[in-house]
């Protein structure tokens, strides 16, 4: 299979590239990177007034297969990432069973084969069950080949044990990807706690929850040497922490989520109850649970430092933490609806249209820590466009303004706050392997 992407703009932070060229594809590689190429392909693609990047690589995503099936499947949870532009996702341990041995990651890796759309990686639970008692079998499911190791979904409460599981990361030399959220400072809480969470009588998380954790295994990475990288951060004092940690040489990296850096909770509004009609459903809601999820949507004072923790690249990743839940889940109130909304699908274009379009970042930063940054942290010889290397390519283009439209997804998911929100960028296509996984309509 050869193809040949013409006259698109190259984004490639590996090489600074950052101009107009043709790539020519060979079974599965890169083969050449110029202007102007003259060759016989067996697909040509033209990518005039496009970007062209190294497939992006999401650091955070839930499939929640094995055993919520009714939320995603690896099917559909990777055809979601087609459709946002991602060639590799990491898959969080989560699951029911929890990925805590050699067989759940192989049975996850070998139902991604099967679907054969993007590049699965499964991570490793840290301890079994996500239970906080004892290790997981981290050294077997290393041996099945997974890229990292996190609790993702709670915070491993036992500093001793987590101690020890980052001993075993920094031996194994894989990254822990740290949840930071201590359990029982939460105490219930469902949104930011603020002045709108007291409007709505909903228990407050404070940003405090996410600190205390962050600063702590900020000191246990030191201790061990484990490389730590930050989820889904969402405070000011987080962005602080890493510049701090930066500064003194710790193995330090962190992650940022769309939904935190676009939405505030001045967001989260009032709604009274009424009844679905369509589905003859009471809502007792009292506010959208598409603003629900975990960590909860900050202050102004946050989104700013983010925003800024981005641009300054002490932030170095964009990672969607793609958290589909089912219509009847949500569809209840913010105390009972489970944390947590998709974001695969909406990543690339809010990305686009609140970081680079507001002077944030660069294209070539998007780039960098939509895929350059995954890359390196993770450690796999991704992210990167030019001959010699695997051609996982996104042509996205940066001047189509729309609306996002949930009924379009290719994710079970619809949980997502930003249905009908008007935004610029879209992805036209998405290419592993020198494959056509996924074409925008014209
Ligand atoms: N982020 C969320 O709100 N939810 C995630 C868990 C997590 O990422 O902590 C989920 O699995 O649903
Ligand atoms: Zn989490
Ligand atoms: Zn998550």
């Amino acid at each position: 299979m050869i193809l040949l992407i013409k006259n698109g703009h190259v984004i490639n932070p590996a090489t600074e590239t950052d101009e107009v060229a043709d790539i020519l594809a060979e079974d599965g590689k890169v083969v050449k990177m110029e202007k102007n190429i003259k060759a016989k392909a067996d697909r040509v693609i033209d990518a005039k007034g496009c970007y062209v990047m190294p497939g992006f690589i999401d650091m955070h995503v839930h499939l929640r297969d094995p055993g919520q099936e009714q939320k995603e499947t690896i099917e559909t949870g990777c055809n979601a990432a087609a459709h946002g532009g991602y060639t590799t996702i990491l898959a969080m341990p989560n699951t029911k069973p929890v990925v805590d041995n050699p067989d759940v990651v192989k049975y996850v890796q070998n139902k991604a084969k099967t679907v054969g759309v993007v590049n699965v990686l499964q991570v490793g639970a840290i301890t079994k069950g996500q239970q906080g008692k004892e290790l997981a079998d981290i050294r077997g499911m290393y041996e099945a080949g997974i890229p990292a190791i996190s609790e993702d979904g709670r915070s491993v409460m036992n500093s001793e044990l987590y101690r020890e599981a980052m001993e075993i990361a920094a031996e194994l030399d894989i990254p822990v990807l740290a949840h930071c959220e201590d359990i029982n400072l939460v105490n219930g809480g469902v949104m930011n706690e603020d002045a709108h969470s007291k409007e709505l009588g909903l228990k407050g998380i404070t940003n405090s929850v996410e600190d205390i954790i962050v600063a702590r295994d900020i000191m246990l990475s030191r201790d061990t040497g484990a490389k730590l990288h930050l989820c889904h951060c969402s405070t000011r004092d987080s962005v602080k922490m890493v510049q701090h940690a930066k500064m003194e040489k710790t193995k330090v990296t962190a992650e940022v989520c769309p939904h935190h850096f676009t939405l505030t909770s001045d967001d989260i509004h009032k709604i009274e109850p009424s009844i679905d009609q369509e589905k003859k459903l009471a809502i007792d809601a009292d506010a959208d649970t598409n603003f629900k999820m975990n960590p909860p949507l900050r202050s102004r004072e946050d989104v700013q430092a983010l925003k800024e923790g981005l641009r300054d690249n002490i932030m170095d990743v964009i990672s969607t933490d793609h958290a589909p839940h089912t219509f009847e889940e949500k569809n209840t109130s913010m105390k009972k609806a489970p944390f947590g909304i998709v974001g695969l699908e909406t990543a690339a274009c809010l990305t686009y249209t609140e970081l680079v379009l507001q002077g944030y970042l660069t294209p070539m930063q998007m780039a960098e820590k939509m895929s350059y940054n995954p890359a390196k942290i993770v450690g796999i010889d991704k992210g990167d466009i030019q001959p010699g290397k695997i051609a996982d390519i996104v042509i996205f283009d940066p001047e189509k303004t729309y609306k996002i439209d949930k009924t379009k997804f290719a994710s079970k998911g619809r949980n997502t706050p930003f249905d009908g929100r008007e935004v610029t960028g879209k992805v036209m296509a998405t290419i592993v392997d020198g494959r056509v996984v996924y074409e925008a309509e014209a």
